[in-house]
C-alpha cells in the first residue's frame, strides 16, 4: 500500500481470462485496460475484487457451507482432525491457537496445505510433510476442496499474467522457476459472532491480528452480509473490505512485494467480526514454487532506482518461520 486509499476497487477480468493463454494477450484492448487496471490497485492498495472470474458461483457458495456446518460441530468432533506438528500442521486449530504479533486470535480453522511428500524439498521441507486431514462429512469434503483448490490455482495463474504484464515484463514471468510449480495454502476459516466473546470464553475481538500475506496472490471467499475483513491504508486508518457477491477479495503477498521491488507491498490486513453472526472465510494463497529464491525483477529494478532494494527470500523458509511461530 502506498496511497491514503478509501476503498478497494473493482475489477471485472473476464477480458483478461478470455486471452489468457494468448502468446499475444498484451495486444488486447480488452486486456491492456484490465492490465492498467490491476496496476493501479496494486500500487494503490495491494488489494482488489475480482469479478468476472468464471468460479461458479454455487461452488463458491457450497465451499462456505459445508465449513459453516463443519465448524458447528461438537469439539471433540472437530478434533479428530487436529493440527500437529506430525500432520506437517495441516488439519483443525480451536479458537486461540492461532497466534498473530503474539496475540492469540479468535478463530478457529482447518489449515489446508499442498501435499509434501517425504524428502521433497530436503530439510527445508520437512516440517511440512505430511497430507491434508479432510472431515468426513459431508463424505465429498475433500472432492469438493480439490475441486475449488483446482479453480483457484488456475484462476490465481491467470490473474498473475495480467499482473506480470502490470509490472512490464512478460505474461509469463511468474511460471517456470519462480512459480510455475506453485506452492499453495488454504484456510478454512471460522469467527465466533461478537456476542460470544463475552463473559467466560474469548477475551477479545480481534478475529485475526495484522499482518500481511506470505506468498504472491490470495483469493478470499468470504461469507455474504457480514464486513469483518479491514485493510490498512498509508495513513494507518482501516478502509473496510465488505463482501461483494460474486466477488473475490484478492491481495498482494511478501513474494509479490519482492519480486516488484516495492513497487506493490503486501499490505497490512485484520478481521474482526463485530456481527454477533458466525463468519466463515475461505482464503486460498498462491504462492511461488517451494524452493525459488525471490529476488526483485530486473524490469522492477530499473523502474524503482535508487529505491529501497528488498532482500533476496526463499518462500519455503518464509512459510516455515512463519508457522513455527503461529502457533502457541
Ligand atoms: N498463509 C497465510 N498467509 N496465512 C495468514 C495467517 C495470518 C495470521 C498468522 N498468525 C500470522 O501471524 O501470519
Ligand atoms: O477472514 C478474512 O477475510 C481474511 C483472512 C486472512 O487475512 C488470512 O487468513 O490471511
Ligand atoms: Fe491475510
Amino acid at each position: 500500500m502506498s496511497t491514503d486509499f478509501k476503498y478497494i476497487p473493482i475489477i471485472d477480468i473476464s477480458p483478461l481470462l478470455a486471452r489468457c493463454d494468448d502468446p499475444k494477450m498484451a495486444e488486447d484492448p480488452g486486456v491492456y485496460e484490465v492490465v492498467r487496471q490491476l496496476d493501479q490497485a496494486c500500487r494503490e492498495a495491494g488489494f482488489f475484487y475480482v469479478k468476472g472470474h468464471g468460479i461458479p458461483d454455487s461452488l463458491i457458495k457450497e465451499v462456505k457451507k459445508v465449513s459453516h456446518n463443519f465448524f458447528q460441530l461438537q469439539y471433540e468432533e472437530k478434533i479428530k482432525i487436529k493440527m500437529t506438528a506430525a500432520t506437517g500442521f495441516r488439519g483443525y486449530q480451536r479458537v486461540g491457537e492461532n497466534i498473530t504479533k503474539g496475540v492469540p486470535d479468535m478463530h478457529e480453522a482447518i489449515d489446508c496445505y499442498r501435499e509434501v511428500k517425504e524428502g521433497m524439498y530436503g530439510e527445508l521441507g520437512k516440517t511440512m510433510q505430511g497430507c491434508n486431514q479432510w472431515p468426513c462429512n459431508p463424505p465429498n469434503f475433500k472432492e469438493l476442496m480439490e475441486e475449488y483448490i483446482s479453480l483457484c490455482k488456475d484462476l490465481s495463474r491467470k490473474i498473475l499474467r495480467g499482473i506480470a504484464l502490470a509490472l512490464g515484463g512478460s505474461p509469463d514471468e511468474f511460471e517456470g522457476e519462480r512459480a510455475g510449480d506453485a506452492f499453495w495454502v488454504m484456510r478454512i476459516i471460522g469467527y465466533p459472532g461478537a456476542s460470544t466473546t463475552n463473559g467466560p470464553g474469548p477475551i477479545n475481538d480481534i478475529g485475526c491480528g495484522a499482518h500481511t500475506d506470505y506468498g504472491l496472490l490470495t483469493l478470499v471467499n468470504q461469507d455474504d452480509d457480514i464486513t469483518a475483513l479491514q485493510v490498512r491504508n498509508l495513513s494507518g486508518e482501516w478502509i473496510s473490505a465488505p463482501p461483494i457477491p460474486g466477488t473475490f477479495v484478492c491481495n498482494i503477498g511478501d513474494m509479490l512485494k519482492i519480486y516488484s521491488n516495492g513497487l506493490y507491498d503486501s499490505t497490512l490486513h485484520r478481521v474482526m467480526n463485530n456481527s454477533p453472526r458466525y463468519r466463515v472465510c475461505v482464503a486460498y494463497f498462491y504462492e511461488t514454487n517451494f524452493e525459488t529464491a525471490v529476488e526483485p525483477l530486473e524490469i522492477c529494478k530499473q523502474r524503482t532506482a535508487g529505491a529501497k532494494k528488498f532482500e533476496r527470500a526463499v518462500y519455503g523458509e518464509h512459510l516455515v518461520s512463519k508457522v513455527l511461530t503461529n502457533f502457541d
